[in-house]
């Protein structure tokens, strides 16, 4: 029975989706050692933003084969090493988003009119109207820096709140920024312009304390950031320091460099800031939402299908995958196939996408065709995940090639496998919607179905020789299925496949190649 481990509080609607195919233990507040501990034991991992899923954690989890973030940040999980183990990790990148947009939004309200520090004052008793004049985000300036899903939901709503808006992202066209009404500018410039400025970027090396002591000095001594974003974008004690210093107006915070927040200046600072312990994305709907998302994603995997939001499969889209799946088929065949003709080290692999699939999308046919190449050598370790990284490791160039105008089939694949011990090539195509054929071998013409068990032989073509193998596969109890030869000219050179019901004998592959008229010989399991 297939298990999954919960191990940040998830609504009960993703548990109850993971429950139709695996017994699911919840267990929050796992320590790290107490994750690295029990990891081993489930097949999938289900988290929001409070695991830390390290490398340690991945390298203990040796059945894990899948990662689910109930969320959309997946910083708290070593992608690249959950990539390097094959193991998928998927996200939820839409289902907080009106949720995180409509906490910046809060932040930047509650913060204008102080409401959390006036409320508070309410609870001790107090009525002090003096204390709590705000000022109207009315005919003010937002610079929103990342306008992607929830920056660009910000800009919408304080749009129609009568704001003026100005966008840093480098990765935006202008056409988008003035759908949303937003003047693109660089970055010097929103800090120097905006009344308030709001993060909805990710957290990267470029990203990191990109709001400092310098930055903050280039804003205006009253504006005021929000960072619903992810801890670390600011850096927190120079923010501290600013606020404290009257050289910046406020500030709401909701993530932070190290969560849970412990003892930070930020908590001693008075009514210019509002705090929130990572509340971005906890509302009742975006919770469903993510559990939703991600607890389907978690279950289809580990039925065998495909994940529709993989972070670390690019390209992959289910609705691409679906269409090409008789071809993915197909390439990972012809890579096991050349993979294993090739042997020893493979230095390069080419593929040629042919006829129609000339103008698919290459991608998962170039990894399907390296998971095929490399599963002989690494078995179930390599997978659509890892096949690409795998193959890089190990210096393999892979190459690819388009040819429209190729109409022999209306789509077919040629791998061309390049290794120490030589150059081998195999083509093949699709009879109907789904059957396999292996059409040239080395460029040989021939016509086969991929078979469990194969013989190939090099050879002259020549009266007696396809007997001779016959009686010699009779003499070990090899029976054949099928057989098949291609030759390019009259008693030249040629192949021959032979489907086998059973697996050669060991020994048997050297008294083939020392047949009269044999120049090689390789078998061939798929
Ligand atoms: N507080 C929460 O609970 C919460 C909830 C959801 C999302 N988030 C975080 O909010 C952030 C935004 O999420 P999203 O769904 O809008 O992501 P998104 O991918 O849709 O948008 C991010 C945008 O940032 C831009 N960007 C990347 N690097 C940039 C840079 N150096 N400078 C300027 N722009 C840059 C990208 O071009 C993109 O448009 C993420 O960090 C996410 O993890 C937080
Ligand atoms: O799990 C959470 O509540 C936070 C989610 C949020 O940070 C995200 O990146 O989606």
């Amino acid at each position: 029975m297939l298990k999954v481990l919960v191990s940040d509080p998830i609504d009960q609607v993703g548990i109850n989706i993971l429950s139709q195919v695996a017994t699911v233990d919840v267990k929050t507040n796992l320590s790290p050692e107490q994750l690295v501990e029990v990891i081993g034991e489930y097949d999938a991992l289900m988290i929001r933003s409070g695991t830390q899923v390290t490398a340690e954690v991945i390298e203990s989890g040796q059945k894990l084969k899948i990662i689910g973030r109930a969320g959309v940040g997946v910083d708290n999980v070593d992608v690249t090493m959950a990539t390097r183990k094959g193991i998928v990790v998927v996200n939820s990148p839409e289902g907080n988003t009106i949720a995180a947009a409509e906490h910046a939004l809060a932040m930047m309200m509650s913060m204008s009119r102080y409401i959390p520090a006036a409320d508070a004052s309410m609870k001790e008793g107090k009525w002090n109207r003096k204390a709590f004049t705000g000022v109207e985000v009315y005919k003010k300036t937002l610079g929103v820096v990342g306008l992607g899903k929830i920056g660009a939901h910000v800009a919408t709503v304080a749009h129609a709140m009568g704001m003026r808006l100005l966008a840093f992202d480098p990765f935006v066209s202008a056409e988008r920024a003035d759908q949303l009404n937003c003047q693109l500018v660089e970055m010097d410039v929103l800090l120097r312009d905006s009344d308030y400025v709001t993060l909805h970027i990710p957290k990267t090396p470029e990203t990191a304390n990109l709001i400092n002591a310098e930055s903050i000095a280039k804003m205006k001594p009253t504006a005021r950031i929000i960072n619903c974003a992810r801890g670390g974008i600011i850096d927190e004690a120079a923010l501290a320091t600013a606020l404290a210093e009257g050289r910046l107006g406020g500030a709401g915070i909701d993530v932070y460099g190290s969560e849970p927040l412990g003892e930070s200046p930020l908590r001693d600072l008075g009514r210019e800031i509002v705090l929130t312990p990572h509340l971005g994305a906890s509302t009742e709907e975006a919770q469903v939402n993510v559990a939703i998302d991600v607890a389907e994603q978690i279950r289809d995997v580990l039925l065998g299908n495909s994940a529709r939001s993989a972070v670390n499969i690019p390209g992959l889209r289910p609705d691409v995958v679906e269409k090409l799946k008789p071809y993915l088929q197909l390439a990972e065949t012809l890579g096991n196939l050349v993979g294993q003709l090739a042997g020893g080290r493979i230095e390069a692999l080419n593929i040629t996408l042919r006829g129609d699939l000339a103008s698919a999308q290459s991608q998962p046919i170039v990894v399907a065709a390296l998971k095929g190449l490399l599963s002989h050598a690494l078995q179930e370790r390599v997978n659509y995940v890892n096949a690409s990284i795998e193959a890089k490791e190990r210096g393999i160039h892979v190459t690819e090639t388009k040819d429209e105008s190729s109409r022999d089939y209306s789509g077919s694949l040629r791998l061309v496998a390049t290794g120490n011990l030589g150059e081998h090539s195999v083509d093949g195509a699709l009879l109907g919607d789904e059957e396999m054929r292996v059409t040239s071998l080395d460029d040989f013409p021939i016509n086969v179905p991929p078979s469990r068990h194969m013989l190939f032989t090099l050879h002259k073509d020549m009266p007696g020789l396809i007997g001779r193998i016959g009686s010699l596969l009779g003499s070990f109890n090899v029976n054949i299925a099928s057989m098949q030869v291609g030759r390019k000219i009259v008693r030249g050179d040629a192949v021959m496949v032979l489907s086998l019901d059973d697996p050669l004998p060991d020994n048997i592959l050297n008294e083939i190649k020392q047949v009269a008229g044999i120049t090689d010989a390789y078998t061939v399991t798929l």
